[in-house]
């Protein structure tokens, strides 16, 4: 089985156990998730599918993909540009961001369909995610979904996680209609409900999972913190109850992760509800640890 995550990895300060000092990382919510998963399920064949630029700090992002057992094969480069950065600031366990990624390379990574295609074929699971969908311009967009669509129709199975992020879009109009295109192309949907809360509206996880059904996505996994995992699955509903971490150190990747350990179920041929287990034991250990890539024991 050969997963393809697509998006945007960038270089991460996070704040280390020094005042003001900071720790510089890779991450980004796709690459997160592909880290997770080549930990969790060896066997798969994980890669990522992006664009970085020709410096330095390209080559060391290529470097530690590539350490994390992670097929950069799929990953063009730019000649003159480099990648985006942010910065963690941690409040009580909660985490902000700041971006400088604006001219990042990665926002290219759409402009070549055929290299799209190329790689779509060789995977059975495609994950990209409401970020992946936020960097692009509209032209790169429309050929990432097209490219979605016409996978999904030769039978690979599309992953999301609309991870909104309203800092990436023209305005919270603009965000929710692009994520619902994104939501109508794929086959399992991995929101969180805080989140969908805020931008869509939804009363309860119920209406969330509801929406992303009713946009032609027939599974549907609703995160929500600590709060019970409700899942939707061919018709299929059930929830997970999550064990509460008293201390949460940094939140950062608690989602990512997640879905990692959903995708290790996915490839592995075993039932959703295992996977959603294995992803709120993982997510567990990520957020009782600072940054987004913590070591996980074997869960
Ligand atoms: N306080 C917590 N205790 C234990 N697990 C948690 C806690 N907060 C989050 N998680 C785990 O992380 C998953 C994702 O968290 P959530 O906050 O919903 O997503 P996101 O990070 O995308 O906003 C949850 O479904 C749960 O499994
Ligand atoms: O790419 C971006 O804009 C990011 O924000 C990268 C972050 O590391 C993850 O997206 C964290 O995501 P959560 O799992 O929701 O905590």
């Amino acid at each position: 089985m050969r997963v393809l995550c697509i998006g945007e990895c960038m270089a991460e300060l996070a704040p280390s156990d020094v005042a003001g000092d900071f720790r510089l990382g890779f991450a980004g919510d796709t690459f997160n998730t592909a880290w997770y998963l080549a930990r969790l399920a060896p066997q798969a064949d994980v890669a990522y599918f992006s664009a970085v630029g020709d410096d330095a700090i390209s080559n060391d992002m290529r470097t530690f993909i590539r350490a994390g057992d992670i097929d950069d094969t799929d990953v063009q480069t730019r000649a003159g540009r480099t990648v985006g950065l942010y910065m963690i600031a941690l409040k009580d366990g909660e985490r902000s961001f700041s971006y400088w990624r604006g001219q990042s390379a990665a926002r290219t990574l759409a402009d070549d369909p055929a290299a799209l295609a190329n790689a779509m074929d060789r995977a059975d699971v495609i994950y990209f995610s409401g970020i992946t969908l936020g960097i692009l311009d509209p032209a790169g967009r429309d050929t990432l979904l097209e490219a979605l669509a016409n996978a999904r129709a030769n039978g690979k199975t599309i992953a999301f996680d609309p991870n909104l992020r309203p800092k990436l879009w023209a305005n919270g109009e603009e965000m929710t209609a692009q994520i619902m295109r994104g939501a109508a192309v794929s086959d399992i949907a991995l929101p969180s409900f805080e989140d969908e809360a805020d931008w869509f509206g939804d009363a309860d996880p119920q209406a969330t999972a509801n929406r992303y059904l009713g946009a032609g996505c027939p599974s549907v996994v609703v995160k929500n913190g600590a709060a019970d995992v409700l899942y939707v699955d061919q018709g299929q509903w059930g929830t997970v109850t999550v064990a509460a971490l008293d201390i949460v150190i940094d939140t950062t990747a608690a989602g990512d992760s997640f879905n990692a350990g959903v995708f290790a179920a996915i490839v592995t041929g075993q039932p959703l509800d295992k996977g959603i287990h294995t992803a709120c034991t993982l997510s567990r250990q990520v957020i009782g640890h600072k940054g987004a890539l913590v070591p996980v024991d074997a869960t």
